[in-house]
């Protein structure tokens, strides 16, 4: 969906709403224009600063809410003011013939900007040797192993190789979140031509996390026909786990046999060597000026995993700019030591804030995930719902398993009747400020 597609689709949604008045929706809404979307921003020009602070203020969570709605995904906008955009790059006329098709890639994950060191030299060379001939040497390849080391990234590598050297070919990322949801949705809506037209038309499909599809025997059978009509064509399959698929709970056998017809290759940890050599990688691409010496340090620190270690950089370097002091090892030693602290001390789940709100109200954690349809239940279920939405990144449909396997659409209307009662609520504007401050704690 592009930019433009989207906007219009949200825009009817907040003219639907009788909350926003014919006024309302002209002076603010109605006066904006859409500039791009990458699949997870939608940037959208706005007249002037005033209506940058209305939108923060009043009309983000709406959007979310109605992005959401339409797209299955967690959509945020961006406002920018006239002369902000960046000039459009896109040609006025299409180059090729190929259906216009958002790939949905990163495209800084790049084979260039992925660095090779034990533990993912054998997944790399396999990325590349797909990337260089897709649907010949492995297929499907498979990434399986721990979060945050690279799988995303190869895959995406993959997909960005093949469409530098292929513009014409079809190139299709989601993640099994977004095709789970994409199948139930055309079920739901009488699409499923629609929607095998899309996945079964594709040169190289990426699957990011096939773990999700356990326990989905609906969601399994189409992407086994999915899998297989791709298969007949010679058309690459990508696929990321976080482990086998023999280890992934109740996914049929007929599954896991295709999955193995291909290559299975693990990643693992990086050693510090390679630790080192990627946040080498990384500040030089930020520009930053670390010796290595810091850098070991750095490495020897963080032994997680590489999102952590970029974590760790971006926030020496945001310490550095906040006391406006070059990276030294002091600055870095304490900067590690006040990023190890604000982890242990704030690690709020949504089950942190069930509990939290229940004993606020004095009610119990098995009401607010029970159904109990009662005032006295609903409205602290609803608020913990509006606060898991609001204090953590889950999606609506995690937020809603982990209050007792709730329907994402519940928990979104959870958070509508929240903000449409803080409008005219001070009592509840002043328990959602108490229950803040308590998690925040
Ligand atoms: N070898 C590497 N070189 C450069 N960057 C890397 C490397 N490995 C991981 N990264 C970076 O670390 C971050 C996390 O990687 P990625 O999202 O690919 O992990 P993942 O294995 O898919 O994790 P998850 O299962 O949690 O999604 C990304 O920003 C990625 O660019």
């Amino acid at each position: 969906m592009n930019e433009t597609d989207l906007w219009n689709q949200i825009k009817a949604k907040f003219k639907a709403n009788p909350k926003f008045d014919h006024n309302t929706f002209a002076t603010w809404i109605d006066s904006a224009k859409p500039i791009s979307f990458d699949g997870k921003v939608l940037t959208i020009e706005v007249p002037t600063s005033l209506h940058q602070d209305y939108w923060n203020s009043n009309l983000t969570s709406s959007f979310i809410e109605y992005a959401y709605g339409i797209t299955h995904q967690d959509i945020t906008p961006k406002t920018i003011l006239p002369g902000d955009a960046q000039p459009l790059t896109r040609p006025q006329q299409p180059v090729t013939q190929k259906p216009v098709t958002d790939p949905h890639l990163n495209p800084n994950y790049t084979f260039d900007t992925f660095v090779i060191g034990q533990g993912n030299q054998m997944a790399h060379a396999a990325a590349l040797a797909v990337s260089e001939d897709p649907g010949k040497v492995y297929n499907p390849l498979f990434f399986y192993g721990g979060v945050g080391l690279g799988k995303t990234h190869l895959m995406q590598a993959i997909g960005n190789k093949v469409l530098a050297n292929h513009p014409e070919a079809v190139v299709k990322y989601v993640t099994t979140e977004k095709f789970t949801n994409d199948f139930i949705d055309a079920l739901q809506n009488n699409k499923m031509q629609e929607f095998r037209g899309i996945y079964r038309k594709v040169d190289l499909l990426l699957v990011d996390d096939i773990q999700f599809l356990a326990n989905k025997e609906g969601t399994q059978d189409e992407f086994f026909n999915t899998f297989n009509a791709l298969y007949e064509e010679n058309k690459q399959i990508v696929m990321t786990a976080d482990r086998l698929p023999n280890e992934i709970n109740s996914l049929t056998d007929r599954l896991v046999s295709r999955f193995k017809w291909g290559l299975s290759v693990d990643i693992t940890a990086p050693d510090l060597e390679t630790r080192s050599a990627i946040l080498r990688a990384k500040a030089k691409s930020e520009g930053l000026d670390i010796s290595d010496d810091i850098m070991s340090y750095i490495a020897g620190q963080i032994d997680s995993n590489v999102r952590e270690l970029e974590g760790a950089l971006s926030h020496i370097k945001a310490y550095a700019a906040l006391k406006q002091t070059p990276i030294t090892m002091d600055l870095v030693a304490e900067s590690l030591r006040s990023l190890k602290l604000t982890q242990t001390k704030n690690p709020l789940t949504p089950e942190l804030i069930i509990k939290t709100t229940a004993s606020y109200f004095s009610v119990s954690v098995r009401d607010l995930k029970g159904k109990k349809r009662v005032q006295s239940i609903v409205q602290p279920r609803q608020i913990a719902m509006y606060l898991a939405r609001e204090l953590t990144d889950n999606s609506l449909p995690k937020i809603g398993e982990s209050f007792g396997g709730k329907d994402h659409t519940t928990v979104m209307n959870a958070c509508k009747k929240v903000s449409q009662r803080l409008g005219t609520d001070p009592e509840l504007k002043k328990q959602l400020t108490e229950l803040r401050t308590e998690l925040k704690h």
